[in-house]
């Protein structure tokens, strides 16, 4: 009888394998048929590997194509295609060189041509040419007032792809009349396909109006020829683009709850789209946690109650965390002295805020733990120094970069332990 922690841990490689890039493209692509004049155009943090995947399986149908990820994720050459990495979160001199290499790719084509068009997290830094007015060093500078203002993803890109030749639909407008076949590894929450990467070859749903109410909210401060671009209205149609989403946080919590039904668990899947703040998610966890460990319900134990999302973290203090482990260490207050119960949280993509680990993972021991070892979890916390605190108590989860980005999961485990000691 394996331990929670290790059932956890299972749960946590199983579910991220079942969306790591090479995996998700070769399984999309075994179903599609793109003909055999295919140019691939790669962008995002999972670029290559989507790329890599895409070759293999493809082989010589792919005639040309373009990757552009970020610094230190290429792994080397591959036959056909251009590789380049650059700048992320803030787009630099090689993004703006790059993307002009897979523009010049998309406009040459004609209509028996096909884009593969690979797209994953952190294309909007990685993929840009500004419009006509507009310099890198604006992109620049707007990218980094938008990231620290407080606005959601969906805020910050209705704003980024206007000031773009690339975002908005405008690649899939200047691939026509190929066509784009966009294969998405979704890291926004609600899987919107217009602010993944900023949509390059999406039809917009937001408007001029939207951003209008996006600069009031946030009092953002824009030289007037930004404003002139921000006034420019995006596609909302395209007839030559076919879109499927083969990596999502909703896919990673069916696999986790799979698996977790695999080992014996009673599972359910309470949200994909947990977005609050990480501390408090962690209460609330908690509180259900004490739910099933008390009154068992809303599941007859042993189960899994899993989520997704992405909390948030409003950093104030000195310490070293992530959102993970900040939620996991809220949690442990609200478990203290529960038997047969742990709670894990883990990104994705293997990082959690500027740490090596992914996430962390507690149990009903954890708090006494942290007393004995002298750490008040309230001053930690207030201290946004959740790695160290959780460090301390062997409560890390270190998967390493996974080459995947699609949000976080979280779950509760609860065995059929059914006393709470006191
Ligand atoms: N000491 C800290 N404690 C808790 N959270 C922190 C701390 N320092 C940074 N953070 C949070 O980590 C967030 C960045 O997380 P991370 O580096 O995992 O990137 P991300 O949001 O997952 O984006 P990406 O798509 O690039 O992975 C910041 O927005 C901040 O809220
Ligand atoms: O690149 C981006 O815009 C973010 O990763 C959301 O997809
Ligand atoms: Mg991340």
């Amino acid at each position: 009888m394996k331990s929670l922690r290790e059932d956890a841990l299972r749960i946590i490689e199983d579910s991220i394998s079942s969306v790591l890039p090479e995996r998700a493209v070769e399984q999309e692509l075994r179903k599609l048929d793109l003909g055999d004049k295919i140019y691939l155009v790669a962008i995002g943090k999972a670029a290559w590997r989507m790329a890599k995947s895409a070759k293999d399986c493809l082989k010589d149908k792919v005639k040309g194509g373009v990757v552009i990820t970020k610094y230190g994720h290429s792994q080397g050459p591959i036959e056909g295609l251009k590789i380049y990495e650059a700048g992320h979160p803030i787009p630099d001199e090689n993004t703006i060189s790059s993307t002009k290499e897979a523009v010049e790719l998309a406009k040459g084509l004609s209509k028996d041509d096909t884009v593969l068009f690979l797209v994953s997290g952190g294309g909007s830094a990685l993929f840009e040419l500004p419009v006509d007015g507009v310099s890198l060093e604006d992109i620049k500078n707007v990218t980094d007032m938008l990231l620290r203002c407080g606005a959601n993803i969906v805020e910050i890109n209705a704003i980024r792809k206007r000031m773009s030749q690339v975002k908005g639909g405008r690649f899939a407008l200047m691939a026509s009349p190929a066509k784009v076949y966009s294969l998405v590894l979704s890291d926004v929450l609600g899987d919107r396909l217009d602010s993944i990467a900023s949509g390059p070859a999406y039809p917009d749903s937001t408007t001029v109006e939207d951003v209008r109410k996006i600069i009031r909210k946030y009092d953002l401060k824009l030289p007037r020829h930004i404003l002139q671009s921000l006034s420019e209205e995006t596609p909302k149609s395209l007839d030559n683009v076919e879109t499927r989403i083969i990596g999502s946080v909703s896919k990673v919590c069916e696999s986790a709850k799979n698996v977790a039904a695999s080992l014996g668990y009673n599972a359910m899947i309470l949200t994909t789209t947990l977005d609050c703040e990480a501390s408090e998610a962690g209460l609330f966890l908690a509180a259900i946690a004490r739910e099933e460990v008390e009154k068992e319900r809303p599941l007859k134990r042993p189960c899994a109650i899993i989520l997704g999302g992405e909390t948030v973290v409003h950093v104030k203090g000195t310490g070293k965390g992530g959102r993970n482990q900040e939620l996991v260490l809220s949690a442990a207050r609200g478990i203290k002295n529960c038997t047969g119960v742990v709670i894990a949280s883990v990104g994705t993509d293997g990082t959690d805020g500027p740490t090596d680990a992914a996430g962390g993972i507690v149990d009903g021991r954890t708090a006494t733990l942290l007393e004995e070892a002298g750490i008040d979890i309230d001053d930690a916390l207030n201290d946004n120094d959740s790695y160290h605190a959780l460090q301390k108590v062997n409560s890390l989860i270190r998967t390493g970069p996974t080459g995947t980005n699609v949000n976080d999961l979280i779950f509760i485990l609860c065995d059929e332990t059914k006393v709470r000691e006191n």
